[in-house]
């Protein structure tokens, strides 16, 4: 057994990142910036009004003042001429500021009496002009590697860039193998169960920015995984659920060493998913997920995630945690690193009194993965521990 942060970069030693694609502004959320984006023009490109009033010379600036109203500056649509002394320009939220234009009153610090307008007192400080540029200026760039966020990608389309060089999706081939395994729907025997892994995986691969590809469901024989790992060709990550431990009929890392795989490791001190595997398979990686569903989904979220976004072209990094106070006492953990099933809540985190790898019903309430180190003593509640949000 090793350590789950050596398994992690062993996985991250194996892993370089797939090409790259165009995609349009509506596609690119999720998905990895690989080419920076830079700005044709400043933001805005000319000094704009903060508010609605009334654009004036600072030497106008006081209460009472009296000013010929010359015109209008709207969005879209600027004022041609200057305002001189005595003047003012009707003024809308985002117009370009006229030239000789100091300051914008607000219409509720003034009066309007026909073409002129009359100062009120105790106008603000506030010159509500934003100058040319505050945002960002012609030149300025999203860095790249970047996971886009909704927010990046309309930083992206000010900056007036509609197509973005990302990622392509690293294409992850789910392999769900057990005679036992009926696909969701069928007309399983008394001693069959329904095959349910792939299901989940696929669903976090996407979320992960990979595409995911299920295969059928292989039985437990060398032949039958054979076939298997011959149509898993073209994918970037094979994923395998069961077969992974040391019973008879876990043929996975027998089989997949015939079809070429060069073992990283076997064995990682985690709980749930011990018998995790990966290694390189031809031109893609192999992961051999443990087929309990719970520890499947666990070594995903902790191992899977982390490939792809690498793969995607994102530095290597483990899963996210953060710091939350126990609303339970945890118990003294063993020699493995234990990822406990938990339940946020204002008062903290609090484990799930039923921890069998076999649950799925507790993981699908979870909402949290408490990280125990291995070896940990007892936490009172009110301690802190790590967590990884589900
Ligand atoms: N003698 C030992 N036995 C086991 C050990 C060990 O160290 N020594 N490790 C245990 C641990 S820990 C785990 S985890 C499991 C994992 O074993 P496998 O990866 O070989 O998984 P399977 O035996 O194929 O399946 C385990 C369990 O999960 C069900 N399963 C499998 N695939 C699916 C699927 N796609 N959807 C739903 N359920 C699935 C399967 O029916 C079994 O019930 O090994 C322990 N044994
Ligand atoms: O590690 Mo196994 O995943 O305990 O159930």
């Amino acid at each position: 057994m090793i350590p789950v942060a050596e398994a992690l970069d062993r996985l991250f030693a194996l892993a370089s990142p797939v090409g790259t694609e165009e995609v349009g502004l509506t596609d690119a959320r999720g998905r990895v910036l690989r080419a920076p984006v830079t700005a044709t023009r400043d933001q805005p490109p000319f000094a704009a009004s903060a508010m609605d009033g009334y654009a004036i010379r600072e030497t106008d600036c006081a209460a009472g003042t009296r000013l010929a109203v010359i015109g209008e500056a709207a969005a879209g649509h600027g004022f041609a001429s200057a305002v001189k002394p005595g003047e003012a320009v009707r003024i809308f939220t985002g117009a370009p500021v006229p030239e000789g234009a100091e300051r914008v009153v607000i219409q509720e610090d003034t009066a309007r009496e026909g073409d002129t307008v009359i100062l009120g007192h105790g106008i603000s400080d506030n010159r509500n002009i934003r100058p040319a540029g505050i945002d960002f200026h012609a030149g300025d760039a999203i860095a790249a590697p970047r996971l886009l966020r909704p927010a990046d990608i309309a930083l992206a389309a000010a900056m007036n860039a509609a197509r973005l060089t990302v990622a392509r999706r690293p294409e992850v081939a789910i392999l769900a193998t057990g005679d036992e395994l009926v696909a969701p729907g069928g007309e399983p025997r008394p001693d069959q169960i329904i095959a349910s892994n792939a299901y989940g995986l696929a669903g976090i691969v996407e979320a992960a920015g990979g595409r995911a590809r299920l295969l059928p469901i292989a039985g437990d024989s060398m032949a039958s995984l054979a076939q298997a790992f011959d149509l898993a060709r073209g994918a970037d990550i094979v994923l395998t659920v069961g077969g992974a431990s040391v019973g008879d009929h876990d043929l996975v890392g027998a089989a997949a060493a015939e079809a070429g795989m060069e073992r990283a490791f076997w064995k990682v001190a985690i709980r749930p998913g011990k018998p995790l595997m990966a290694g390189r398979f031809g031109q893609a990686l192999l992961l051999g997920l443990p087929g309990n569903p719970v520890s499947s989904m666990v070594c995903a979220h902790v191992f899977l995630v982390p490939l792809i976004r690498a793969l995607a072209g994102l530095p290597p990094a483990p899963a996210p945690r953060r710091r939350v106070r126990l609303a339970a006492d945890l118990p003294a953990n063993g020699p493995r690193e234990h990822y406990l099933r938990a339940d946020l809540g204002a008062d903290g985190v609090r484990p799930h009194p039923r921890q069998d790898s076999s649950l799925l019903s507790v993981l699908a309430a979870a909402d949290a993965l408490i990280v125990q180190p291995p070896d940990d003593p007892a936490r009172p509640a009110g301690a802190e521990v790590e967590v990884i949000d589900l």
